[in-house]
Formats: C-alpha cells, sequence, structure tokens
C-alpha cells in the first residue's frame, strides 16, 4: 500500500483522463459476463408485455428465432429459460416438469436447431408446473423436502435430455444437488454442468416474476421454509459449501443488489465461478426510475451489471442483457 502524503500522493491523478482511468480500471463488463433471462409461452405467433416489467415479453417458439438474433449477434453466452405453463396442465404435483414435450422442452430443442451454440440453462424447480405455486410437492400444508428431490432429478434429466446444458436448480431444496447429479450421471450426461442457486432467499424482489409466470396468484404462503432468510450471511456459506461438495459447477446468489455482501463473502471463500441473478423486481425498480427520467437509462444499467463484477462475479443473469451488451458494443 503507497500511504505517501498529500501533496505528494494525489488520488485523482489517475483519473485525469480516459485513458488513464482505462488502465487502471480494477474490474470491466464484457458480453461475456452476461445470461438472458427469457419466458416462452404457449401458441403461436404471441408475443405479450409483462406489466410489472417493462420490455420484458412473453414469447411463443415461434417467435424465439427473431426473439434471439440480436443476442446472439451481440455475442451473449446464455440464455435461462423460463416457461409459462397455462393453468389448465398446472397440478399439485407439477407433473408437467417431467413431460419431455413441455413448453421447456420444446424451446429447448429449437434453440439448439436455431442456434446450436448458445448456451442453454434450465431452471428446476416446479413452480411453473405446480397449482400451488411452490417449487416442491406440498404434504400437510409444508413442502417437503425429500420427495421433491427425486421429482426435481427427473425434472432435470428431462431437461437434460432436451439439450439444457447447465441445470439450474433454483428450488433450495437440500440434497437436491448430489440427487441430480447422481441422475445425470447414471444416465449419461456426465457433462451437462451444475449452476447451483446456492444461497437464494426468501425476498420480494421476485413479484414481478411471478406476474411473469402467472405463479404470483396462485402462491399459496410464502417461501420461508425453504429459501433463506435475509438476516442471514455465514448461512449462505454453509449453503455454498454442501452445493459444491454434492457436485455444483457454479453457485449463484439470488437476487444480486441487496446481497453483493454475499456475493463477495462466496467469492472469497470458495474461489468458485460465482454467479447472481439481478431478479425481476431489481428491473422493475430501475426501470421504474429510468422511466420517470429519475435516472440515466445506459448509465444506471452498466453501473448496476459492473457492481456484481466488483463483487465478485463471473456472470449475472440479467433482462437488461442485451440492452447491456448493446452498450457494450458501443462503447458507451
Ligand atoms: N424457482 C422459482 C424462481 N426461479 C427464478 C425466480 C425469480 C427470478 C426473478 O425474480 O427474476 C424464481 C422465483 C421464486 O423463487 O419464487
Ligand atoms: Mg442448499
Amino acid at each position: 500500500m503507497i500511504t505517501g502524503a498529500y501533496p505528494l500522493s494525489r488520488a485523482r491523478r489517475n483519473r485525469f483522463d480516459g485513458f488513464t482511468r482505462k488502465l487502471v480500471a480494477e474490474t470491466t463488463l464484457t458480453t461475456d459476463n452476461l445470461i438472458w433471462p427469457i419466458f416462452v409461452c404457449d401458441g403461436q405467433n404471441t408475443r405479450t408485455q409483462v406489466s410489472s416489467m417493462p420490455g420484458v415479453e412473453r414469447v411463443s417458439i415461434d417467435l424465439l428465432e427473431s426473439h434471439l438474433e440480436e443476442a446472439v449477434a451481440l455475442g451473449i453466452p446464455a440464455v435461462a429459460l423460463f416457461p409459462i405453463t397455462p393453468p389448465d396442465i398446472r397440478d399439485s404435483k407439477g407433473r408437467e416438469a417431467t413431460n419431455p414435450d413441455n413448453l421447456m422442452c420444446r424451446a429447448a430443442r429449437e434453440i439448439k436447431r436455431l442456434y446450436p451454440d448458445l448456451g442453454l440453462i434450465g431452471d428446476v424447480a416446479l413452480d411453473p408446473y405446480t397449482d400451488h405455486g411452490h417449487d416442491g410437492l406440498i404434504e400437510n400444508g409444508y413442502v417437503v423436502n425429500d420427495a421433491s428431490v427425486e421429482i426435481l432429478a427427473l425434472q432435470a434429466m428431462n431437461q437434460a435430455a432436451a439439450g439444457i446444458d447447465i441445470i439450474a436448480p433454483s428450488d433450495m431444496m437440500d440434497g437436491r444437488i448430489g440427487a441430480i447429479r447422481a441422475a445425470l450421471d447414471k444416465a449419461g450426461y456426465e457433462n451437462t454442468r451444475i449452476m447451483s442457486y446456492a444461497a437464494k432467499y426468501a425476498s420480494a424482489f421476485y413479484g414481478p416474476f411471478r406476474d411473469a409466470l402467472g405463479s404470483g396468484g396462485l402462491l399459496k404462503g410464502d417461501k420461508k421454509t425453504y429459501q433463506m432468510d435475509p438476516a442471514n450471511t455465514d448461512e449462505a456459506l454453509r449453503e455454498v459449501a454442501q452445493d459444491l461438495q454434492e457436485g455444483a459447477d457454479m453457485v449463484m446468489v439470488k437476487p444480486g443488489m441487496p446481497y453483493l455482501d454475499i456475493i463477495r463473502r462466496v467469492r472469497d471463500n470458495f474461489a468458485v465461478p460465482t454467479f447472481a441473478y439481478q431478479v425481476s423486481g431489481e428491473y422493475a425498480m430501475l426501470m421504474a426510475a429510468i422511466q420517470n427520467g429519475w435516472l440515466d437509462r445506459d448509465r444506471a444499467i452498466l453501473e448496476s451489471l459492473l457492481a456484481f463484477r466488483r463483487a465478485g462475479c463471473n456472470g449475472v443473469l440479467t433482462y437488461f442483457a442485451v440492452e447491456a451488451a448493446r452498450l457494450i458494443a458501443r462503447g458507451a
């Protein structure tokens, strides 16, 4: 550490001009760091807006080619798929999750056909498929662990068979990473990666996502018996340690911006590929201020994403992915 006293040391010298600022920058945000979550819906030529997420759309499979074209051209490495299951297909056990022709699998096969080099991340949890909106099975009003894990492993295999490259369990059941890893390996999918939502908090910031999926109105109660308490930080390290031990290749912290401290601790303690999800509520919050003219759009987007890199993330799942990639391409 240089401690030379003023006036010999002037911190502002390295901020004097643009090229010097670039030379001394400690972190960068590139398009390689961006993962784009997309919502896929049933039907033909169907495109609907998510009202609480201005600019975010649900699109039917036949529109995926044009929907993804720019993202692919800009070099976004991967997309995360979220299916909108029609209410009449949901049931108490989330059976649709294991249907090889469900929306997620059909979308995955189509995207692989159209864009074979685009990485596909599949969310594993039962909430898009259950009529109660929970991520697992319910017995006597409680989301049960081990029986849920059995179905989640089948769901993961179903996705791997459809061409999903990275399985991303977001359910927060105990032991699901080990069960999924064992099931994948046994079925010959030993190179299918697992990005674990290892430290996922019971957060108010998922509200707009649940609107997008149509699971918000269905959800009975809350997810506090399986998602983490926002008060906790040591517990996040134990969750990550366990998932790594069970075979996770990458870990995720979620939500993002209110949990940058967790990201930094995970990075420092484990030095493994670490991701964060800038969730729907964060997007809604930023967009609301941007639309009001209260924040400068381009700068707010890029600064919010750079913060994840500074906190130690390899990459970020963000609804701003395409917008950010455009800005990066322009050299903003
Ligand atoms: N397994 C559900 C899931 N997967 C991703 C999100 C939230 C993503 C977002 O808010 O953008 C959620 C919501 C929840 O746990 O209720
Ligand atoms: Mg866990």
